[in-house]
């Protein structure tokens, strides 16, 4: 182990095609104690995007990711600390589990050092991921667990990803995905939108990711989230 995410509890999903609230700047994002940022969203998300933030937010010293919805928006940047690359195990066809990636390090002289593996499991059917994936989103507590056992003992994956995005998840099916890995580090996201609903899903996870609040509400609300999920894990 010894990967940066073991000390996070708190990321922040930063969708390059959504504007900030009025008045708010990428300043404010960065000091909101999150511990790192991630970049990406899967609709409408281009490189002059993931640009534009990843600038904006280079010269403050939360760790910044990008998270690419597909390999024609992976920039190459100084200041990124590195690539989360998702893989979607319960992808309706192959294109989202090897097929992306197939393409992708064909094209590409990649720096495998900053390159980390995100299994995601896709549980909300509403979700652009979702639809995009064609993701069979129908599934039980034991069957996530599964899927979680075998991103990490037989895929390396180095996070598991339980995504809601869009809607807040059942606690059930996030925390048998957390009891069934070991090594990996279980992220869930989506619908996080104040203190108890951070606080709540931190409990089950090793990190939170929050997203369409900061482009919905701002930043003071993501700082309500962020202490939500430390107070869950100091207890
Ligand atoms: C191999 C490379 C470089 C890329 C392929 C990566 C894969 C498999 C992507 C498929 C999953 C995906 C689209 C991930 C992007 C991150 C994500 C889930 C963002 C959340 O998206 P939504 O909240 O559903 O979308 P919008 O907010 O854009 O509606
Ligand atoms: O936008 P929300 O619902 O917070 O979801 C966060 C993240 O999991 C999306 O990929
Ligand atoms: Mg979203």
């Amino acid at each position: 182990m010894n990967n940066p995410w073991d000390d996070w509890d708190h990321v922040l999903k930063v969708d390059p095609d959504k504007d900030l609230r009025p008045g708010e700047t990428f300043e404010d994002v960065c000091r909101t104690g999150t511990d790192a940022i991630e970049i990406g969203g899967t609709l409408d998300v281009t490189a002059e995007k993931m640009s534009r933030v990843v600038d904006a937010a280079a010269e403050y010293d939360v760790p910044l990711y990008q998270e690419p919805s597909n390999p024609g928006v992976v920039i190459d940047s100084p200041a990124l600390d590195g690539y989360l690359i998702p893989t979607v195990f319960n992808a309706g066809g192959p294109f989202w589990i090897t097929g992306a990636h197939k393409e992708w390090v064909r094209i590409d002289d990649l720096d495998w050092s900053r390159t980390h593996t995100e299994a995601y499991i896709v549980m909300n059917p509403e979700a652009s991921v979702a639809q995009l994936t064609e993701a069979d989103c129908d599934l039980s507590a034991d069957d996530v667990a599964a899927y979680a056992k075998v991103a990490e003992r037989m895929f390396g994956q180095e996070i598991v990803y339980v995504e809601y995005s869009g809607t807040f998840g059942d606690t059930e099916k996030v925390a048998a995905a957390h009891d069934a890995v070991a090594d990996a580090t279980l992220f869930y996201g989506g619908g996080i939108h104040d203190y108890e609903s951070a606080n709540e899903m931190a409990a089950h996870s090793d990190v939170i990711v929050v997203g369409d609040l900061l482009h919905d509400e701002g930043v003071d609300a993501v700082r309500e989230t962020v202490e939500g999920a430390k107070d869950a894990h100091d207890d």
